[in-house]
């Protein structure tokens, strides 16, 4: 059965997600999608802003904020949705839209849409889009964590009402979110501009079908220092070891120390940074097992997002795993390596957490994968 692609598009409050989606739903890229719009307050307005798609798709969930009172609402609307959309049998929709409201914490959504295996039966999360207001957005990071975490966990940050905003404080915005979370890709859009696909298939499972980018989606390029070449990564002050190389960057605007292969983050932007790690020597099953177990029980809600391509020994092809807070979506596997380099990459986003915790996790992982390796 094909599974239903989902693309949560968050954003903090007036950032311009309705007016993206009206712009959306008119393409042919999303002629076939189901919109399910949350709104904050007893007369919800969105849903009739919004023009319908060809299904007529438009799902309002109001009276509630989706990250909280009315999750089970939105879980239950999805499974719903599967028959409620059907025609003669045949399922009129191949793709799901959700905006949630400018305040929702998008990990709990996340966590419905990995979580539940009534849903995992038939969606799987495609990509986060986050609008961000270039004009208001500085400020909306200083003041809500919401919005914060919203950029954090992004695929994809949309950066609206350029039209608003000066040059030198769209860069100052654009650079502080590169900080924050160095992966997402970055679009400077204005209402007119937006372009469905760029927004839709992201994935893994689509990344399969039309030949992966796996950097693109891990984000590994971002990171400067976690390339192959020790000397590089020493270069950048991040970590490394015979086996293991790792960099992180803080969310803190231009205030990041790094001595001796640490790097530090003080209180600013939540203390939200990313990490990223390489690992050269294949993992063991069990080894990999029992370290997801223990990023979960431990880590729990100060990782925000786990992305990672892992080489498994004894399978020919790449396990690639995804994580939110302490839900790991079932992994799954790539038909293919994309290109030569055979090393596990992880990429981590992290909410208070020092990389030295992570750095234990997978020292871990590393001491029972040699041991594994010998028996
Ligand atoms: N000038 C300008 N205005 C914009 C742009 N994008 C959105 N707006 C305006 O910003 C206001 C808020 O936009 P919405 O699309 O309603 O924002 P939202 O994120 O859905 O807002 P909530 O539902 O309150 O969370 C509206 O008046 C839009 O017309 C833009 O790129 N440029």
């Amino acid at each position: 059965m094909t599974k239903i692609p989902v693309t949560l598009l968050t954003g903090f409050l007036g950032s311009g997600k309705t007016t993206v989606l009206n712009t959306l739903v008119k393409q042919p890229a999303m002629s076939g999608a189901l919109v399910i719009i949350n709104e904050f307050g007893d007369v919800g307005l969105d849903h009739l802003l919004v023009a319908h798609s060809r299904i007529e798709g438009v799902v309002e969930l109001s009276s509630g904020c989706l990250c909280c009172t009315i999750r089970g609402d939105l879980a239950r609307t999805l499974k719903d949705a599967v028959w409620r959309f059907s025609r003669n049998g045949r399922r009129q929709f191949d793709r799901v839209m959700i905006e949630s409201t400018g305040l929702a914490d998008p990990a709990p959504i996340l966590q419905t849409l990995l979580d539940d295996p009534a849903l995992t039966k038939h969606y799987f999360l495609d990509g986060i889009v986050t609008t961000v207001d270039l004009a208001n957005g500085w400020q909306t990071l200083d003041r809500h964590p919401e919005a914060l975490r919203q950029s954090a966990v992004a695929d994809v940050l949309l950066l609206t009402k350029a039209d608003m905003a000066g040059e030198e404080s769209r860069q100052a915005l654009a650079e502080r979110l590169r900080r924050i979370n160095p992966g997402a890709r970055q679009i400077e859009a204005n209402p007119g501009s937006v372009r469905a696909r760029d927004l839709i298939d992201l994935g893994v499972a689509q990344a399969n079908a039309r030949g992966i980018d796996i950097q693109a989606w891990l984000h590994t390029r971002a990171f400067a220092g976690a390339g192959h070449a020790h000397e590089h990564a020493h270069a950048h002050g991040c970590a490394h070891d015979e086996d293991m190389q790792a960099c992180c960057g803080s969310g803190e605007p231009g205030h990041e120390h790094r001595e001796h292969g640490h790097s530090h983050a003080s209180n600013h932007d939540d203390g939200i940074r990313s990490c990223s790690f390489v690992l050269d020597q294949p993992l063991e099953p069990e080894a990999f097992r029992e370290w997801r177990e223990i990023l979960m029980a431990f880590l729990g809600d100060r990782m925000l997002r786990l992305k990672g391509i892992l080489n498994i020994r004894g399978e020919s092809r790449p396990l690639v795993i995804h994580g939110v807070q302490h839900v790991f979506h079932e992994p799954v596997h790539l038909d293919a390596w994309p290109g030569e380099d055979r090393s596990s990459r992880l990429v981590f986003i992290v909410q208070d957490l020092d990389r030295s915790v992570l750095e234990q996790t997978l020292g871990i992982l590393k001491r029972r994968n040699a041991s594994g390796a010998k028996t």
